[in-house]
């Protein structure tokens, strides 16, 4: 592992403006740096404490010093992603992912109420072939029933509720098919999901899981069909999403690692699906970083004590 000085040589933190409120934030703030394989993310979001965020080092270090695994096919198809919006402006989001077959709209949201998740919806169906909703463990087990029958089919319903009793309690009531995505990212047993009938799909993001490569060792162990996403990343962390997906020996389902087009501005040429799909590139060269997306002092402060303290943990931990 690179020490903490030569990883923070060629590093810069950003503040990426947003077109739409998404996950409570306007702004994604993260770092980036650059080591012998090309550039690396580190973004842990700012509530997340060290340990946790240790793992979002750790794949950024493989990003930099590895580079991405071999890929075995050369696109990764995307689907579209609908935030808590107004059903009227869905057409317009979806209008920024040609090609897309498959939408993920966010449902239970707070503050809103159940028609209007059944409304964003039904504007997405008008549009696209497949739609899969995402309640972010928003819905009581009741609720979450509720809503699935109310929303009708879809291809998938993402972790409706917070805890895995409740997903597999969710699962056995209703017909469509349960996700997990938080259960799996954040317990540090991944197979609990799988010894508790809580999912039919995994969703898998390569940051918090610790790298390309722990991705796909799971994914390759768990036994059930993963869905790679990003978490909000840079066109950089996006990179190791999209090498990820490329990698899986298969892949049944859209991609959640359209999220570039949520920006306004990124550290790197976005990847921007076109077909449907996007293509996987790795960035080796300078960045060209666009005027007014560096972060204020202070805050580049803060994530370098931030990098170094994770950096202390993972070199703590017994290598595997
Ligand atoms: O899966 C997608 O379509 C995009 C990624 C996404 O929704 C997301 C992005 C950041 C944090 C959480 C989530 C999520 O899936 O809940
Ligand atoms: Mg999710």
């Amino acid at each position: 592992m690179p020490d903490v000085d030569t990883l923070l040589t060629d590093a810069y933190v950003v503040r990426l403006p947003m077109r739409t409120r998404f996950r409570g934030i306007t702004e994604r703030e993260l770092m980036v740096f650059r080591g012998p394989a090309g550039w690396g993310e580190f973004a842990p979001f700012l509530e997340y404490d060290d340990e946790e965020a240790a793992n979002w080092l750790a794949a950024g270090i493989e990003a930099a010093v590895l580079g991405p695994p071999t890929a075995r096919r050369d696109q990764v198809p995307v689907n579209a992603t609908v935030p808590a919006v107004p059903a009227e402006q869905v057409a317009g989001i979806l209008a920024r992912y040609p090609g897309a077959r498959t939408a993920k709209v966010k449902v239970a949201e707070r503050g809103q109420s159940l028609d209007d998740d059944v409304a964003r919806v039904a504007a997405a169906r008008q549009i696209v072939a497949s739609v899969r909703i995402d309640a972010n463990g928003g819905w009581s087990v009741d609720e979450a029933i509720r809503a699935i029958r109310a929303i009708g089919e879809v291809e998938y319903a993402e972790q409706p509720c917070a805890t895995v009793p409740e997903l597999a309690a969710v699962r056995r009531a209703v017909d469509v098919p349960i996700a997990a995505d938080e259960s799996i990212r954040k317990a540090d047993d991944p197979y609990r999901v799988v010894a508790a009938d809580a999912a039919d799909v995994a969703i898998v993001k390569v940051a918090p899981l610790g790298g390309m490569r722990a991705t796909l060792a799971l994914a390759e162990s768990i036994g059930l069909p993963v869905v790679v996403s990003s978490a909000l990343d840079s066109a950089v962390g996006m990179a190791a999403g999209v090498a990820a997906a490329a990698a899986l020996p298969s892949l049944d389902h859209a991609c959640g690692l359209g999220t570039g087009t949520l920006f306004t501005a990124d550290v790197a040429e976005p990847f921007v699906p076109t077909v449907g799909a996007v293509v996987p590139r790795w960035f080796t060269d300078d960045l060209d970083l666009p005027v007014g997306v560096h972060a204020p002092a202070h805050r580049a402060r803060w994530w370098r004590d931030r990098l170094t303290r994770c950096h202390a943990i993972l070199a703590a931990r017994p290598r595997r």
